[in-house]
């Protein structure tokens, strides 16, 4: 195996009692979350809020149910003119995948108006657990946003940003392959949020690539384990400091993965602060709506969106 095979994500911890912004272990936190950006896009985090077997079984058996449902019913998953958000399928090019984005996903009415469309005579045990599990995701998404500003000297700019942030939370299934050899679930991509987080069952199947080019293997099986992922306008934020990850799912093995990710954009006008540009950094990116961005083609560059 070459060295660069065995590249591994870090992964930092943030279980720890005293990780409130101030104390020295948020101070050091916030330097290893820059680092972990800055040199692979993404990285592991143990978070244990949402870990206990309770949850973890309620949100992987309403998945369960959820993908359980005939393709008619998830079908019913639309947001006019928001082709990111709706029900993705029985593509053929990727026959594995299925996946459903539940726009502002992280509150009840989100949740609810998703699941009207799936069971119209309710499903309070999905609402339940999804939105608890949610929450647990918006929370950790908002350490890691403030631990951004915060680690590049620019912590007052955060309550404006996660006031204006809206939520969507994205639920896939991937069958497992009928295949020996390992077979693609999902293509290779980057996101188009700030930052994502996600988290899946037992079944490890993400690959990210790496700086050089290499494509390394993600386990995040644990159920304290989440990956945080940078998105396209967390590069374009950074003055491209930080680099969006192309990642892809490759299924193995011969059990159905349930994964979640809650993708965070911002509503409203980015820009690069100027902060972020030096003679070392000249200016990469125009100011850019975000939302705007997820209607803009799904293959797209950033750069031919926003780019200088
Ligand atoms: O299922 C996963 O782990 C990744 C999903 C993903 O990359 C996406 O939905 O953008
Ligand atoms: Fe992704």
């Amino acid at each position: 195996m070459s060295s660069e095979e065995q590249v591994r994500l870090p992964v930092l911890d943030f279980t720890k009692e005293d990780l409130k912004p101030g104390t020295n272990s948020w101070l050091s936190t916030c330097k290893s979350v820059r680092h972990a950006f800055e040199e692979h896009g993404c990285f592991v985090v143990v978070y244990d809020k949402a870990s206990s077997d309770d949850l973890q079984n309620g949100v992987f058996s309403s998945l369960k149910e959820l993908f359980d449902l005939p393709t008619e019913t998830k079908m019913k998953n639309i947001y006019e003119g928001k082709p990111l958000k709706g029900y993705v399928g029985k593509h053929p090019k990727i026959p594995l995948h299925e996946s459903m984005g539940i726009d502002e996903g992280t509150t009840l009415q989100g949740i609810q108006c998703f699941v009207q469309n799936m069971w119209p005579n309710g499903n309070y045990q999905f609402c339940t657990y999804l939105l608890e599990y949610a929450k647990v995701s918006e929370e950790l998404n908002g350490m890691v946003s403030r631990m951004i500003f915060e680690s590049y000297g620019m912590v007052e700019h955060y309550d404006k940003f996660i006031g204006s942030t809206s939520y969507l939370l994205r639920v896939l299934a991937h069958k497992a392959s009928k295949q020996i050899m390992p077979e693609l679930g999902f293509v290779s991509h980057t996101d188009k949020s700030f930052t994502t987080i996600l988290h899946q069952n037992h079944v490890n199947a993400l690959m990210v690539e790496t700086k050089n080019g290499n494509w390394i293997h993600v386990d995040f099986s644990s159920p304290t384990s989440f990956v945080v992922m940078a998105g396209d306008a967390l590069m374009v934020w950074s003055n491209d400091r930080i680099k969006s990850p192309k990642h892809k799912v490759v299924m193995n093995g011969n059990e159905t993965r349930y994964s979640l990710g809650l993708f965070a954009f911002y509503k409203g006008i980015l820009e690069v602060p100027e902060e972020l540009v030096d003679d070392e950094h000249p200016l990469q990116y125009k100011p850019f709506d975000h939302l705007a961005l997820l209607n803009f083609t799904y293959s797209a560059n950033i750069k031919d969106y926003c780019g200088v």
